[in-house]
């Protein structure tokens, strides 16, 4: 096991305020892996995600107590922009993303390799790639402010994205888009899948989730309350009480279960629902 973030006893206090946002928070996060962060609204879900990246308490200052770890070492103890390379953050929002100084998608995404001193032909070229790989190559020109939510969102990803980093921190990509700016935006994470960055996602479209996570990490009032695998957290009827989203999939498939309709397990995907409840069907039909 190669863990990359580990939390030891993390409890965290916005400044001014007198209750911890998150307690006693305790895991590891392993090097290639999707997690998939959910829980309801003020659960805490942005706060682990700062956390991760290190801007709270650097930048939201407050009170930490214990310590998160990026490969070993506390995000306290990084030297300010080194932890920028490692994670990239794609914040909920794109325009708090976007730079607002520069006039065209292309300078956009080089921004953040100028910062980094890169050599003007090494910046085109890794532009020039992200900007195929995230589909945006014909809006290069653009203004960033002129484009639509799901072509800001992939500029903002494309803008992360260029620089490489292994871990990627994405809070809610897709909050403010139409189903079409959805689709676009998650053609773009299912290919991170593919890389085998190790991916931090909070989404409250739960069966995306359902669809790329591999693990699951479930907030309830800035506890954590589950930690481990998609298909049994996912499927598990109890954590609706906890304010819990679930797939439709392990919705039907506990209804049908209860109604006393053999399924080898929960489907918690509609590919899974194929699956399992074709073969009842089938059994049925015989
Ligand atoms: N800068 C801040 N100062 C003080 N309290 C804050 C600050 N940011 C967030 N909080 C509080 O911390 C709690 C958790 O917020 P957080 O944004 O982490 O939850 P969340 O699960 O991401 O919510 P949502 O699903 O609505 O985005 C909320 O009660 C929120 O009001």
């Amino acid at each position: 096991m190669d863990t990359v973030i580990e939390f030891e006893n993390v409890t965290y206090n916005y400044p001014l305020t007198d209750k911890p946002t998150v307690k006693n928070l305790n895991c590891k996060l392993e090097k290639g892996k999707f997690y998939g962060v959910i829980g309801e609204n003020g659960s805490g879900k942005t706060t682990f995600c700062l956390l991760i990246r290190g801007f709270a308490p650097s930048f939201y200052q407050g009170e930490l107590k214990g310590e998160v770890l990026i490969n070993g070492k506390p995000t306290v103890e990084y030297k300010t922009g080194e932890l920028s390379l490692k994670i990239g953050y794609v914040f909920q929002n794109p325009f708090n993303q976007i730079s607002g100084v520069k006039e065209t998608v292309f300078e956009e995404i080089a921004f953040g390799l100028e910062n980094f001193g890169i050599p003007v032909d090494e910046i085109e070229k890794r532009v020039i790639e992200v900007m195929e790989s995230t589909k945006i190559s014909h809006i290069a020109e653009k203004n960033p402010f002129e484009l639509s939510g799901g072509q800001q969102q992939r500029v903002a990803l494309a803008s992360v994205l260029v620089l490489k980093p292994d871990i990627l921190v994405i809070d809610e990509p897709t909050s403010q888009l139409d189903p079409e700016g959805t689709e676009s935006v998650f053609e773009i994470i299912a290919k991170l899948k593919e890389s085998k960055k190790t991916v931090i996602l909070v989404e409250h479209k739960i069966d995306l989730i359902a669809e790329y996570a591999d693990e699951i990490i479930v907030l309830e009032k800035g506890e954590m309350i589950r930690f481990g695998d998609k298909q049994e957290i996912l499927s598990d009827i109890s954590l609706i009480e906890h304010g819990v989203q679930l797939p439709q999939m392990a919705i039907l498939g506990n209804e049908l279960m209860k109604q006393g309709i053999p399924l080898d397990y929960i489907p918690v995907t509609e590919k899974q629902a194929e699956k399992v409840i074709g073969k009842v069907t089938l059994k049925e039909e015989k």
